[in-house]
């Protein structure tokens, strides 16, 4: 649904005193952020004022743009389909496109053995409950339960993927909007945006994220940088705004401001 409500006038204020810096790193979430979310996880696409607004920012000078996502890198490419120059965050962190020269996912043996095992214990629960899927990707798995109408029923699957995951010794544990996902490669969304803040040495960084995963992420922002919660739920960021609908005037404003000020 798009929204006409303005900025609310602290968010508008930090947002101004932010694209005043010379150089920033905005990083976005995908799924519940920049895409609504939906039933079936490969239908999910930007919301095309979002996406006018990424392709906006992203031509401005002194602006890196970031995706910060749970999804597969591959995955994330094709439903995203980011600007050129985007740096690409993909598994939570555990994948990564930093530039062409950016190695890609390898797994040790340890690692590998892990995520058959990730693999094979969530597809043992999901054959049990009608409804429930299992995501494969390239650093562990994901349990789905969103086909699945009633939401407690869901819960007592996602709750049996727990209890399964907790046996895998190379099990970290993400949890997520009806569903659970485990990666065997130690990262987060607060060591990505740590990473590309190194990176590109901004003087300023945004993120913007809807979901559990997401905290990490505002928990390293620091001083003079921006955190957007999108929806509902306890949060570490300094803002919030609704629903997906809303972003696209947040990243707008970001460009107006700085296009104002060239
Ligand atoms: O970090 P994100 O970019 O937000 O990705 C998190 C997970 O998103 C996807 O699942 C979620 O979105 C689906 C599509 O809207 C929805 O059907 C599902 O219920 C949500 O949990 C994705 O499938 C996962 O791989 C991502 O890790």
């Amino acid at each position: 649904m798009e929204t006409d409500m303005p900025l609310a006038p602290d968010l508008d204020a930090a947002l101004r005193e932010f694209s005043g810096r010379d150089s920033l790193l905005v990083c976005l979430d995908f799924d519940g952020c920049v895409a609504e979310l939906v039933a079936d996880a490969d239908s999910a696409r930007p919301i095309p004022a979002n996406a006018q607004a990424i392709n906006r920012l992203a031509e401005l000078r002194g602006v890196t743009l970031a995706y910060v996502s749970g999804r597969p890198l591959d995955t994330l490419r094709s439903l995203a389909e980011p600007p050129t120059d985007a740096l690409l965050f993909g598994s939570h962190g555990a994948e990564r496109w930093l530039g062409p020269d950016s190695p890609g996912l390898e797994l040790n043996n340890d690692q590998a053995a892990g995520r058959r095992e990730v693999l094979r214990s969530l597809e043992a629960v999901a054959a049990e409950h009608d409804g429930a899927w299992v995501e494969h990707k390239p650093a562990g798995g994901a349990i789905h339960v969103r086909h699945i109408p009633d939401l407690a029923y869901g819960e007592e699957v996602l709750d049996e993927a727990r209890s399964a995951l907790a046996m895998v010794d190379q099990a970290h544990v993400k949890e997520g909007k009806q569903i659970v996902e485990a990666v065997v490669v130690q990262s987060s969304k607060g060591e990505a945006i740590e990473e590309l803040r190194e990176l590109s040495s901004p003087e300023a960084v945004f993120f913007a994220g809807d979901d559990v995963t997401d905290e990490h992420g505002f928990a390293v922002l620091r001083a003079g940088d921006v955190g957007v919660k999108v929806g509902p739920g306890e949060t570490k960021a300094g803002f919030r705004i609704s629903e997906p609908s809303a972003l696209a005037e947040v990243l707008n404003r970001i460009a107006e401001l700085r296009e104002q000020a060239a």
